[in-house]
């Protein structure tokens, strides 16, 4: 037996975390709730594209995995398309010179691996593919509705205390007790860590694992940009865009028509230069709760909603079209350097992180291939590339555009997850960051924060961190 739908709920954050917990929570609790989301830049959050001479390229959250199923179904049920996000030859440079170089035949890259690491990459394979293997019950136990009050609670029904270790330790830590060798670890896996989280390998495993299964060959991305999908979801979960700054939540007693006292919560917003306020029964906050992010003050709540100190890294994507200067990293000809990904080892003294050749978010086509040696370069870096670095990396360039973001937390292990459940109806989703950031982390989150709240609105205690969930679902089938 269900009690009466809530009436209203908010949302703070219109990212792929705030968007596809509407979509959620639209299917959870029906169509007569009004769904309210707050945004105060641009839908899509941490998905964004920057345009260059007029053709648009991915510059946050840029590719997705085979396996990340809830975005695979958003694009189903959206009916967008995808565009394949991944190609061409990677090198791992080292400061003087490539330690690494792929092959485009199959065979000769398995020998060069095997040549310089022996078996380790055909292991460090396996060990990806054993907490990808966990990760994917995580759809088992939501496609059954079950949901989690805590991060923590949440990866241990994935993966057990195994899971727990992984966030606890560091990448390093837990590949070299497994017998990597240092050589494999600062050439293949730090360079990895780098282009991905801006990181070396002392970030956890787990989000370690998670970025090793961003190497993966069969990347996608949705065909005209990835936040398409947040925008697409706020209207096909019938929310109500609210372009504004969330400044206050407030833990309030109010009288609706016609009935006794309840809780609320009052959210104060900002919009132009005018600053307002609503009253909802259900909150969800779908940002980083960083002061430097968000910047909300939590008023009223007994015991005081604690600060949380994630600290966010600034990585900043750079577009270069431009010719690239090849003999920076190899000393062969420039028409013969034949890579389109540069990785590059922690001890190389690079100002850059990476740097890649990108597509639009067209596809392939688009715009058609230049005919005169320059391409589309994207480049992570922690600063903001001078004017000097471009000419350095660059033998010749038409136009360079940049965004600095807070990109996802810096990963110090062991990590203390921030919690879901802030106060009674009050929910935060981007506590699972911490274990790792990536889109298919934040729609997790945005459904289990849906189904938590659906439950614990309902009373269906029994659908809240269920012990040994993965067994009793096997005997379910
Ligand atoms: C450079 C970069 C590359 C990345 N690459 C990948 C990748 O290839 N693949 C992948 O899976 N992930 C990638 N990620 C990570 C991924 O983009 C994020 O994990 C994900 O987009 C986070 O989504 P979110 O909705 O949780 O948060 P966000 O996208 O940050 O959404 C939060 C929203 O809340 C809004 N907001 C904040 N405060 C307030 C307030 N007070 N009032 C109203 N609104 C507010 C913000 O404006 C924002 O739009 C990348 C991230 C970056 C930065
Ligand atoms: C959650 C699971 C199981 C998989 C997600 C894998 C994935 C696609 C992770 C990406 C994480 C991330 C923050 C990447 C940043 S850089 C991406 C890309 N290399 C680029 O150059 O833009």
């Amino acid at each position: 037996e269900s009690r009466a739908p809530p009436e209203k709920i908010a949302i703070v954050g219109a990212g792929i975390g705030g968007t596809s917990a509407a979509y959620y929570l639209r299917q959870k609790f029906g169509k007569d709730v009004k769904i309210d989301v707050f945004e105060r830049e641009v839908v899509g959050g941490r998905l964004a594209t920057l345009s260059v001479q007029g053709h648009d390229y991915e510059a946050g959250g840029s590719v997705i995995h085979p396996l990340n199923l809830h975005m695979k179904r958003f694009v189903k049920d959206l009916g967008l398309s995808t565009i394949p996000a991944s190609g061409g030859l990677m090198g791992v440079y080292n400061g003087e010179n490539l330690v690494f170089e792929e092959s485009s035949w199959f065979i000769i890259n398995m020998i060069k691996l095997v040549w310089r690491y022996g078996f380790q990459s055909l292991r460090m394979h396996m060990w990806v593919e054993d907490v990808l293997d966990k990760f994917m019950r995580i759809y088992r136990y939501q496609s059954h509705d079950y949901a989690f009050s805590s991060v923590e609670k949440l990866l241990h029904a994935i993966g057990g205390d195994d899971y727990l270790v992984l966030v606890n330790q560091t990448l390093q830590e837990n590949l070299q007790k497994a017998g990597f060798s240092e050589k494999f670890l600062s050439e293949m896996i730090a360079p990895i860590m780098r282009i991905n989280f801006g990181q070396s390998t002392d970030l956890n495993a787990f989000v370690g694992a998670v970025s090793m299964t961003a190497a993966d060959s069969n990347l996608w991305a949705v065909e005209g940009g990835n936040k398409v999908v947040c925008s697409r979801l706020i209207q096909a979960s019938k929310a109500n865009l609210i372009s504004g700054s969330v400044l206050s939540v407030e833990d309030k007693t109010k009288t609706k028509q016609r009935g006794n006292p309840t809780k609320m919560y009052e959210v104060v917003y900002k919009s132009g230069s005018e600053t307002k306020s609503d009253f909802y029964d259900i909150v969800l906050v779908a940002t980083p709760l960083s002061q430097k992010i968000a910047n909300i003050a939590f008023l009223n709540f007994d015991p005081p909603i604690e600060e949380f100190h994630q600290n966010y890294q600034q990585i900043v994507t750079t577009f270069v079209k431009g010719e690239l200067n090849s003999t920076l990293f190899s000393s062969r000809a420039k028409d013969q350097f034949g890579l389109s990904t540069v990785l590059i080892t922690d001890n190389s003294d690079m100002f850059i992180n990476s740097l890649g050749i990108v597509n639009s978010v067209k596809g392939k086509e688009h715009p058609p291939p230049s005919t005169d040696g320059t391409q589309v370069w994207k480049t992570f870096s922690r600063e903001i590339l001078t004017k000097e670095q471009i000419t350095t990396l660059f033998l010749s360039y038409d136009y360079a555009v940049r965004k600095p973001w807070l990109a996802y937390p810096y990963y110090t292990p062991p990590e203390k997850c921030p919690p879901i459940l802030l106060h009674d109806q009050l929910y935060y989703l981007n506590g699972i960051e911490s274990a790792a950031s990536a889109m298919e982390m934040s729609a997790i989150a945005g459904y289990n924060a849906a189904l938590l709240a659906y439950h614990r609105w309902n009373g269906h205690t029994h659908m809240i961190d269920q012990d040994n969930l993965y067994e009793k679902l096997k005997s379910e089938l």
